[in-house]
């Protein structure tokens, strides 16, 4: 069994995290619920930070926000001292109102609104990722409007293709995000970009793909992100300050999953600045990265309690948890694979192959397949690791499931940070208009 960050199996046989029983955080808090270790979200960030410190690069590390947005993470974040990468209105709103600083914040996206843009611009967040030509007008000319003139980064596809599942890569040429480097489409956007005179280019952003467990694709990226940048100064005198080479670092989900020490990525990284720097005598940028899941994603657990289960004799066994794909979507979306135990009865032996299904009215409802457990009974607790990131994140109320309640432990103490969503949230935004009503009642 491998345990992540404060993890362990206590003296009564119990799942802990971070000093906390979870059996006495899903009587506390109930089930399903998202544990979160902050003391390894906050390790993982360290680890980032001295790492690029070490480096003597200039840097930032903006934790992607998209992983894992609350309002506490931000707080997280930003006393760790990321920045933050932020995608769409809601998770710029939810660090503004956690207070994050706006300075420290970068908004993405391949279809920002002229309703997101003047909100960013209105609070001066620190930087757009342009993605394409229409938003690069549109920006310019609200900003404009207001009398401002905002950093940007323009963001390129570099053409390199990260060893992952084809929907979470994102860095070759058929994509749907950014500039086509290999075309000439992005020289032609850093043109444009120059030409706004309420843009100030500070560089360029490439993003590979996500859960990448080698260096090689980040060096790739960066050569060709710093070719870029040597060819944009010598014909259009013009030097980028800024190179970001987004997020992607992968995590260890399941055994066989071999991560990188974050240290290695990032002197890889550095390695690659200061070698083609200097080779193409240009001035050392700064560097800045978007980490997400390895932030996150080994610091949350989710917790269910099993409830039926059915054999098909010669078939399988499945057994079905109080969740599922509402809470967790990557299984059915990815074929994602997750490590899980009984945490109620961590130490006794494994008896029974089970597959975990969810409780959705889809076939597609499954969390894990084949797991080795002890011999499963209705009201046990299981424990499914590495779900900090793109989990609560990707939550959905189909079936009018209720979105978990999602906690914060540390040093044995259980922080409640999202309470579970009731059923008044469930039909908070519905209304029936006159007619529906009338009728509803003469039935
Ligand atoms: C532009 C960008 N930056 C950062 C990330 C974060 O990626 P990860 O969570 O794999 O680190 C993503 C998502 O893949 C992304 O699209
Ligand atoms: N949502 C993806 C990662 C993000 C991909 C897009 N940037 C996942 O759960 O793995």
């Amino acid at each position: 069994m491998f345990l992540h960050g404060t993890s362990k199996i206590n003296s009564k046989g119990h799942l802990e995290i971070g000093g906390c029983d979870v059996t006495d955080l899903a009587k506390q808090f109930g089930t399903p619920l998202y544990i979160v270790d902050e003391e390894l979200v906050r390790q993982r960030a360290r680890e980032f930070m001295t790492a690029f410190r070490a480096t003597g690069l200039r840097h930032q590390v903006a934790y992607a926000s998209k992983a894992f947005c609350v309002m506490a993470m931000c707080r997280v974040a930003e006393e760790e001292g990321m920045s933050l990468d932020v995608v769409s209105d809601g998770e710029l709103y939810t660090a503004l109102q956690a207070g994050f600083p706006a300075e420290r914040i970068h908004f993405h996206g391949n279809n920002k609104t002229p309703e997101e843009i003047n909100m960013a611009l209105d609070v001066n967040i620190g930087c757009f990722v342009v993605d394409n030509f229409i938003e690069l007008q549109l920006l310019n000319a609200l900003a404009a409007d207001k009398g401002k003139t905002v950093n940007v980064l323009l963001r390129i596809t570099p053409g390199v293709e990260a060893h992952t599942h084809d929907y979470i890569s994102t860095g070759q040429q058929d994509s749907k995000f950014g500039f086509d480097l290999s075309n000439g489409t992005a020289f032609k956007a850093v043109e444009a970009a120059i030409a706004q005179p309420n843009l100030k280019l500070l560089g360029v952003h490439s993003h590979i793909g996500s859960q990448i467990f080698e260096v090689e694709g980040f060096r790739m990226a960066f050569e060709k992100v710093s070719a870029f940048a040597v060819e944009i100064r010598d014909k259009l005198n013009y030097t980028f300050t800024v190179l970001n080479l987004g997020g992607g670092f992968g995590i260890r989900y399941v055994e066989g999953d071999t991560p990188l020490p974050v240290a290695t990525y990032v002197q890889a990284i550095a390695d690659a600045v200061l070698t083609t720097c200097k080779g193409a005598d240009f001035p050392l940028p700064e560097i800045w990265i978007e980490p997400g899941r390895s932030i996150v994603g080994d610091a949350g657990t989710t917790l269910y309690t099993v409830g039926t289960s059915k054999e098909i004799p010669g078939v399988r066994k499945y057994i079905a948890v109080d969740g599922g794909m509402t809470d967790n979507p990557r299984p059915a979306l990815y074929e994602s694979k997750y490590e899980a135990i009984l945490a109620n009865r961590a130490n006794d032996a494994t008896e029974e192959v089970v597959s975990v299904a969810g409780k959705c009215c889809e076939s597609g409802d499954m969390l894990i397949w084949d797991l080795n457990l002890p011999a499963v009974q209705s009201g046990d607790l299981l424990a499914v690791f590495c779900t900090g990131a793109y989990n609560y994140a990707m939550a959905s109320n189909y079936n009018r499931i209720r979105r978990p309640a999602v906690v914060f432990v540390k040093d044995g103490k259980a922080d409640l940070v999202v309470a579970r969503e009731s059923y008044k949230d469930i039909v908070g935004n519905d209304l029936i208009p006159e007619r529906l009503r009338k009728q509803a009642v003469s039935k």
